[in-house]
C-alpha cells in the first residue's frame, strides 16, 4: 500500500477527482477537508503521510496558514492551486511545499508531482543536515554555542516558530516568591528581543506599584491555549494582561507548564497577534516535546551570561592559501556564511536527482556555478552539461537553437542542425535568463519537460530527449507570471526545486573569503608576489554594497593587484556611486531625498544597537522617538532585518 494523504481542498469535485485519481494509483487517501479547521481534526485523527493542500479554502485561513503547522509536524505538502497573483505566489514559495500543482491538471501530471515529491522528501530526509535533528537536539545545539545568553534566547525564540509560532513569549519562573517573568518579544524588523519585565513596565505605562497590587495570573493559564474570545475573558481578570495585551495587541496566547531540574515550574506563554493563533496541535507537540523545553529552561534560561565570543577584529587579512576544507569550499564555491550553507544543503539534496531546478539571484550571485556544480554531483556528470544564455539568443532563432531544424525549414536553413536540447541528451542543459525567453518558446518548452520529446522545426515527428533542466532568473518570477510574462504551468513546472542565491552584501562575512581567494588566484596567475589586504583596505570591501555581487568583486580584486605596487593591498577603488546608502553625484554634491537620508540614518541607528527597536540603548530610545513610531517608520521604509545584521 502506498502513502497515506489527506486533501484540503473545497471544491469538492476537484476533491473527489482528486481522491479517485490517487486511490486509482494505489494511495490511501484518509480524508477530504474543506477548511484548515477540518484539517487540523483529520490530521490529528488520521496522521496522514502527505497532504495536498488548496490556498484558498474554506473559512478565513488558508493553506499557507496551514503550511507552517504542516512543516511543525514534519508532514510534506504540495499545493494544488490555479493562483497567479504575485504575492500569493511569493509567500506560497516561502512555505517551502514539495510541489505545485497547477488546476487543471492531467492525472498524469499529479501522479509524476507525487512522484517527485516523495523522491524529494527521501533524498531530503537523508541529506538534510538539520531535517532529522529532534528538538532535543536542536535546543542543545543552541545551548552548547559560545555565544551570549541573549544570543541564544533569540535562536531558541527563531526556532521555536517552526513549532509554535508566536510573536511574544514570556518565561516566569513560579518558585512562589513572585519572580519577575521576562519576554522576548518580536519587534518591526521580525527580530526577538528580550525584555526585563520593568523594561515592559516602562513601556507600556504600568508602575511597579500597579503592578504589585494586580492579582498575579494564576492556575487557568496552565497548559491551555486561548483564542480570541477566551484570551479577551482572560484579560478581563487580569488588569497587566490586559494592559500588556491591548499595547501590544496580541490576540490569542498559549502557555504550557514545564519542570526545571531543581523541580521548580517555569510557565513559557507564547502570544500571537493572530485571533486563532493556537490550537491543539500545537500544545500537544509542546508536551510531547516537555524535554526539549526543560533542556532549554535548565541550559538556557537557567545559567548566567558567560562565552560571549569575542567581536571579529580585521586584522591585515593574509590570503588563505589551503582551500580543500569543506567548510569554506565547497567545489569550487567559497563562503561560509549560513546563506550559503543553506544553498549547499539544497544542492545536495537535489543533485542526485533528477527533478528540475530553478536558480534564482541577483546578477553575479554564482547561479551558473552552481548550475555546473548539480550537473557535476548528479548521475549525469558523465554526460554533456549545455549551457544556453536565453537572454543572448536571437529571437528569431530560439527554436531553432533549442531544438533544432531540419534543412529547408526556414529560409537560410540550408543544413539541419541538433538542438541543445539534443546536443544535451542523457546530461544536463542550463537555461540561464530563462525569464527572456519570448512566450512562443515557453510553450515548447513545457511541452519538452512534460513529455520528454522535442520537435524540430520543419521536422515531422517527435524524438524522446532525456535532459535535465536547470533554469536560472535574476528577474522575480513570480512578478512576470503575474503581469503575464511568464506562463504559469511552466513557472510551476520549474519550480520543482527552488534554490535562491543571496546577493553578496547579505552574507558580508564571507568577502574577506572570496577576496583573499581571488587574490590568491590571481597572484598565482600573474607570478606576482602579493599576500593579502591591509586592514583598511578589507574594511572598504566590507562597507561596500556589491551590486554586481562576486563577479564585481573578483573584477575589483584582480584590478587592484594589478595597480598594487606592495606585498599587501592598501587601495582599493571602490566604485563611489554604490558605497552602502550612497545616491547619485550631481555636481559633486550627492542628491538624496528626505525619505532617502531618513531610511539611511535609522538603518545606522538600528545597526549600533543591533536591532534592538524598544527600550534603554534601543534605537527609539537613541532617536528620542516612541518605539511605536519607529516601528512604522521601519515597516513604511521597506527596512529588512538583513539589512540591520
Ligand atoms: N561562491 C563563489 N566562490 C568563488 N567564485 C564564485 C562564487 N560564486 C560565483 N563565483 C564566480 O563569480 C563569477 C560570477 O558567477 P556566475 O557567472 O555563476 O554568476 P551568475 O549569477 O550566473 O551571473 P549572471 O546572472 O550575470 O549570469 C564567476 O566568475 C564565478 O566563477
Amino acid at each position: 500500500m502506498k502513502e497515506n494523504i489527506l486533501i484540503v481542498e473545497d471544491e469538492f469535485i476537484v476533491a473527489n477527482d482528486l481522491r479517485i485519481m490517487l486511490q486509482k494509483a494505489g494511495y490511501t487517501v484518509c480524508g477530504i477537508a474543506p477548511s484548515v479547521a477540518k484539517a487540523l481534526e483529520l490530521l490529528k485523527a488520521k496522521q496522514p503521510e502527505w497532504v495536498l493542500l488548496d490556498i484558498f479554502l474554506q473559512g478565513t485561513k488558508t493553506g499557507i496558514d496551514l503550511a507552517g503547522q504542516l512543516t511543525c509536524m514534519g508532514i510534506p505538502f504540495i499545493y494544488i492551486s490555479a493562483n497567479t497573483n504575485q504575492a500569493i505566489l511569493e509567500a506560497a514559495r516561502a512555505t517551502e511545499p514539495y510541489g505545485f500543482l497547477v488546476k487543471p491538471f492531467r492525472e498524469k501530471d499529479l501522479l509524476v508531482m507525487l512522484d517527485i515529491a516523495m523522491y524529494r522528501h527521501s533524498q531530503s530526509k537523508k541529506f538534510s543536515r538539520y531535517a532529522s535533528l529532534t528538538l532535543l537536539q536542536q535546543v542543545e545545539q543552541i545551548a552548547a554555542k559560545a555565544e551570549s545568553k541573549n544570543e541564544k534566547l533569540k535562536q531558541m525564540a527563531t526556532m521555536l516558530q517552526g513549532v509554535v509560532p508566536f510573536d511574544c513569549m514570556s518565561i516566569a519562573k513560579n518558585d512562589g516568591a513572585n519572580t519577575e517573568p521576562f519576554y522576548l518579544s518580536k519587534n518591526a524588523l521580525n527580530i526577538f528581543q528580550p525584555f526585563a519585565h520593568n523594561e515592559l513596565l516602562e513601556i507600556t505605562g504600568v508602575s511597579q506599584r500597579d503592578y504589585r497590587s494586580w492579582k498575579p495570573i494564576g492556575n487557568e493559564m496552565k497548559d491551555q491555549f486561548f483564542s480570541n474570545f477566551e484570551f479577551r475573558r482572560l484579560k478581563m481578570d487580569s488588569p497587566w494582561l490586559k494592559v500588556f495585551g491591548d499595547h501590544f495587541t496580541y490576540q490569542s496566547a498559549l502557555s504550557i507548564d514545564v519542570a526545571d531540574e531543581d523541580g521548580y515550574t517555569y510557565r513559557l506563554t507564547f502570544f500571537s497577534k493572530e485571533a486563532d493563533g493556537y490550537n491543539n496541535l500545537q500544545l500537544d507537540l509542546l508536551q510531547r516535546n516537555q524535554d526539549a523545553l526543560q533542556s532549554f529552561i535548565n541550559n538556557i534560561v537557567k545559567k548566567k551570561d558567560e562565552g560571549i565570543i569575542a567581536p571579529r577584529v580585521i586584522k591585515a587579512s593574509p590570503a588563505v592559501t589551503n582551500f580543500t576544507s569543506t567548510d569554506i569550499n565547497f567545489n569550487g564555491i567559497i563562503g561560509e556564511s549560513k546563506l550559503l550553507k543553506a544553498v549547499f544543503d539544497k544542492v545536495n539534496i537535489v543533485a542526485a536527482d533528477d527533478a528540475s531546478v530553478i536558480i534564482t539571484g541577483e546578477s553575479g550571485t554564482g547561479k551558473e556555478r552552481i548550475a555546473q556544480i548539480i550537473h557535476k554531483l548528479s548521475p549525469r556528470k558523465s554526460k554533456p552539461l549545455i549551457i544556453v544564455n536565453c537572454a543572448a539568443l536571437p529571437i528569431n532563432l530560439i527554436e531553432s537553437e533549442l531544438f533544432g531544424h531540419e534543412r529547408g525549414a526556414f529560409t537560410g536553413a540550408t543544413d539541419k542542425r541538433t538542438g541543445k536540447f539534443e546536443q544535451a541528451d542523457g546530461g544536463t542543459i542550463f537555461l540561464d535568463e530563462i525569464g527572456e525567453l519570448p512566450l512562443e518558446a515557453q510553450v515548447k518548452l513545457l511541452r519538452v519537460l512534460q513529455e520528454r520529446e522535442i520537435e524540430r522545426l520543419g521536422g515531422n515527428g517527435t524524438r524522446k530527449v532525456n535532459v535535465r533542466v536547470i533554469a536560472a532568473t535574476n528577474r522575480n518570477l513570480e512578478k512576470e507570471v503575474a503581469e503575464g510574462r511568464f506562463r504559469l504551468d511552466l513557472y510551476y513546472r520549474l519550480n520543482v526545486f527552488p534554490i535562491n542565491l543571496p546577493a553578496l552584501r547579505q552574507r558580508k562575512e564571507d568577502i574577506p573569503l572570496l577576496a583573499n581567494y581571488f587574490l590568491d588566484r590571481f597572484a598565482k596567475k600573474t607570478g606576482r608576489v602579493v599576500t593579502g589586504f591591509s586592514e583598511e583596505a578589507m574594511q572598504a570591501l566590507l562597507d561596500y554594497d556589491w551590486p554586481g555581487n562576486i563577479r564585481e568583486l573578483e573584477h575589483l580584486v584582480e584590478r587592484s593587484l594589478l595597480l598594487s605596487t606592495d606585498e599587501i593591498i592598501t587601495q582599493i577603488d571602490i566604485p563611489q556611486g554604490h558605497i552602502a546608502g550612497s545616491g547619485d553625484v550631481e555636481g559633486g554634491f550627492k542628491v538624496r531625498t528626505l525619505e532617502e537620508m531618513e531610511r539611511e540614518h535609522i538603518l545606522n541607528i538600528l545597526k549600533l544597537c543591533k536591532g534592538k527597536i524598544f527600550g534603554t540603548g534601543g534605537a527609539a530610545e537613541m532617536l528620542n522617538i516612541p518605539s511605536t513610531t519607529l516601528n512604522s517608520k521601519i515597516k513604511k521604509l521597506g527596512i529588512k532585518y538583513e539589512y540591520v545584521k
